[in-house]
């Protein structure tokens, strides 16, 4: 059973904006949780205040216990969250970078961590860093630096995973890979993760549970297809989305373009009839 993450009646401000207003949401222990909503509904706001990041109102708890009960190195690993932005560290290669997430397990005057090394080494091939490893973090390109920072998350070893925009900077194959990675952190792993994604097909592909948020409020949480309805969406969103179930099992959701289409090209000459025409024998 995954560790609980629960935000109960939880404001999240910056000075004086609340942004995030009393929301309840729990994250499914031992599964994944998708936070949706369009831009500026307060995803990151919601997921940072779920991390002690930003200054909140109410109460989260972490198997039950107030998080701000907690130190900061217990708290650390117990959580970590995949920030959108971090800034890069210079002078360190991409698996120095990812040791830094040993750091709650070794403490103060660098304690002995016997599996820290084996740990970090799993993290990297994990994300597919094995090549990298070497680079310094500052020569790498923004899909790769992404993943640095996620197997910093991994390396940290915690119960409960929190990730911002994870895709973002990711190729198709890349997103493939952290898409399934993110499941079996689930599945076999037992890890409990909240994840904030703009993809509405990603979302109701790997999530057991989505938080749909709208202005700073819980505007529906459930299964993908409960929360995720062609109707709800296409309100929240403001541009008319068509939800249909897949053959293959997840949701396709397709927002509607009001715009003109690019012109289809006209059709070419068809080439078997030229090269017919240009291989007869001139008539003398
Ligand atoms: N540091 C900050 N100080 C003040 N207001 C902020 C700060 N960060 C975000 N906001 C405001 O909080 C609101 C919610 O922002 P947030 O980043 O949580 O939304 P989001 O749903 O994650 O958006 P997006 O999908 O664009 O990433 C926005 O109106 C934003 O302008």
């Amino acid at each position: 059973m995954g560790a609980s993450l629960q935000a109960d009646q939880l404001s999240v401000s910056y000075g004086a904006h609340r942004i995030v207003h009393n929301v309840d949401v729990d994250l499914l222990p031992g599964g994944v949780t998708a936070l949706i909503g369009p831009n500026g509904s307060g995803k990151t706001t919601l997921l940072r205040g779920m991390c002690r990041l930003a200054e909140t109102e109410g109460q989260v708890s972490l198997d039950g216990a107030d998080i701000s009960s907690l130190s900061p190195r217990s708290f650390a690993q117990r959580l970590t969250i995949l920030a959108q932005q971090r800034p890069t560290p210079t002078g360190l290669t991409a698996a120095e970078v990812v040791e830094l997430g040993r750091h709650p397990h070794r403490g103060r005057f660098r304690r002995a961590d016997p599996d820290g090394a084996e740990v970090v080494e799993r993290s990297l091939v994990l994300c597919g860093l094995e090549e990298l490893r070497h680079r310094p973090v500052t020569e790498l390109s923004g899909g790769q630096l992404q993943r640095v920072w996620l197997a910093t998350c991994l390396a940290q070893q915690t119960d409960v995973l929190l990730l911002d925009e994870p895709t973002t900077f990711l190729d198709m194959k890349h997103q493939m890979s952290l898409l399934d990675l993110i499941r079996d952190l689930a599945d076999i792993h037992g890890l409990t993760v909240g994840v904030v994604l703009h993809d509405l097909e990603q979302a109701a592909d790997i999530a057991d549970h989505v938080v749909l948020l709208q202005e700073g409020s819980v505007l529906s949480a459930g299964t993908p297809s409960e929360v995720m309805t062609s109707a709800r969406l296409s309100e929240v969103y403001g541009v008319p989305i068509d939800v249909a179930p897949m053959p293959s099992g997840g949701l396709s959701v397709r927002a509607q373009r009001a715009g003109r289409r690019r012109a289809a090209p006209e059709a070419a000459p068809t080439p078997a009839r030229e090269e017919s025409t240009a291989a007869l024998p001139i008539p003398a």
